[in-house]
């Protein structure tokens, strides 16, 4: 559904350049749901705005389904926001118009596209629990209802891809669990695709797969297990917080994301303790590869003895 490879996005303005993705590889099977996480300013929404047709890349390879979003024309883009991709904003102002009922809301969109199905409208709403507020203007509605609607709206024109910038971001954690249980009903019942961006860690347990981003490069991906290879015999690698580890348990499986020239992004704990910068030795068993300090770096950390 998602290829991304290389992609590259660079921020210019009078006199400075931002580089905000840098080589950046992702890759999202057709019905996946899956999350991205990463400290501020590391590429989320840039990633997101690019994927939802509202920014361009700079460079790289960026494909969503039958669409090359670097070689798009204007009314491609156009035609691929509206009908491919559903897209739900933290910040419901950008979702939803106020004055409007439950129900207007989400049959705008249709509109738009010339396509009004009041039937399909309904059916949405109440696939996000909804049936009883259909006539509600969204003042009379909470944060976690006017979210639900926000959901039924971006699936309003049958979009393949649903994209999620914090939708959790603004609503308590139990009303936070509602919108994901939603989500992944609507992924298993409807087989949409969905990627949520957050910083909400408990999103991982609903998610199949939670890629990080550091530094505008996807640095780890952490695949859940299925129910009997997480009791297995319960072992657990102990890391650091920084690598992630210890960040979803015995739950996930932890991988690093190497691309397709060999680079993969080692935590920046892990070459402090090893008091590894600029370069580093390699060593590889046949099976498992080692890296350390050069010999000199590695012999002037060593304690002296006194
Ligand atoms: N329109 C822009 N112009 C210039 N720089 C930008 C622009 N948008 C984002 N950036 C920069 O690009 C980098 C990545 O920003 P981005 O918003 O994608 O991060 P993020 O991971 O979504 O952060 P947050 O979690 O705080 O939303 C940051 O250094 C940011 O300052």
């Amino acid at each position: 559904m998602i290829h991304c490879e290389g992609l590259m996005k660079i921020y210019k303005t009078d006199d400075i350049e931002v580089v905000a993705l840098q080589g950046l590889n992702l890759t999202v099977k057709q019905g996946e749901m899956m999350a991205i996480i990463g400290n501020s300013g590391s590429g989320k929404s840039t990633l997101l705005n690019i994927l939802g047709g509202l920014d361009r890349p700079s460079a790289g390879t960026a494909l969503v389904g039958k669409w090359d979003l670097l070689k798009m024309t204007k009314e491609q883009l156009i035609e691929y926001k509206r009908g491919t991709v559903g897209f739900i904003w933290q910040n419901n102002g950008r979702n939803l118009v106020p004055y409007l009922t439950s129900l207007q809301n989400v049959e705008l969109p249709m509109l738009i596209q010339g396509k009004a199905d009041r039937s399909y409208a309904k059916q949405l709403l109440a696939a996000v629990g909804l049936e009883h507020r259909l006539g509600s203007r969204l003042t009379q509605l909470s944060g976690g209802e006017q979210q639900r609607v926000a959901i039924a709206i971006s699936l309003a024109n049958r979009p393949q891809l649903v994209l999620a910038d914090e939708p959790t971001g603004s609503v308590d954690s139990a009303t936070g669990e509602q919108i994901l249980d939603i989500f992944r009903r609507l992924n298993q019942d409807m087989g949409v695709t969905i990627v949520i961006v957050t910083h909400d860690l408990s999103v991982a347990d609903k998610v199949d797969r939670v890629i990080a981003i550091r530094d505008g490069m996807t640095s780890t991906e952490w695949v859940k297990r299925s129910a009997g290879e997480a009791s297995g015999d319960g072992h657990v690698e102990e890391s650091s917080q920084d690598s992630g580890n210890a960040l979803f348990g015995s739950h996930h499986e932890e991988f690093v994301v190497i691309d397709r020239a060999g680079r993969l992004q080692i935590p920046k704990a892990y070459l402090e303790a090893m008091n590894v910068s600029g370069k580093a030795v390699l060593e590889f068993d046949g099976k498992r590869v080692t890296i350390g300090p050069p010999e000199e770096d590695a012999v002037r950390s060593e304690p002296t003895e006194t």
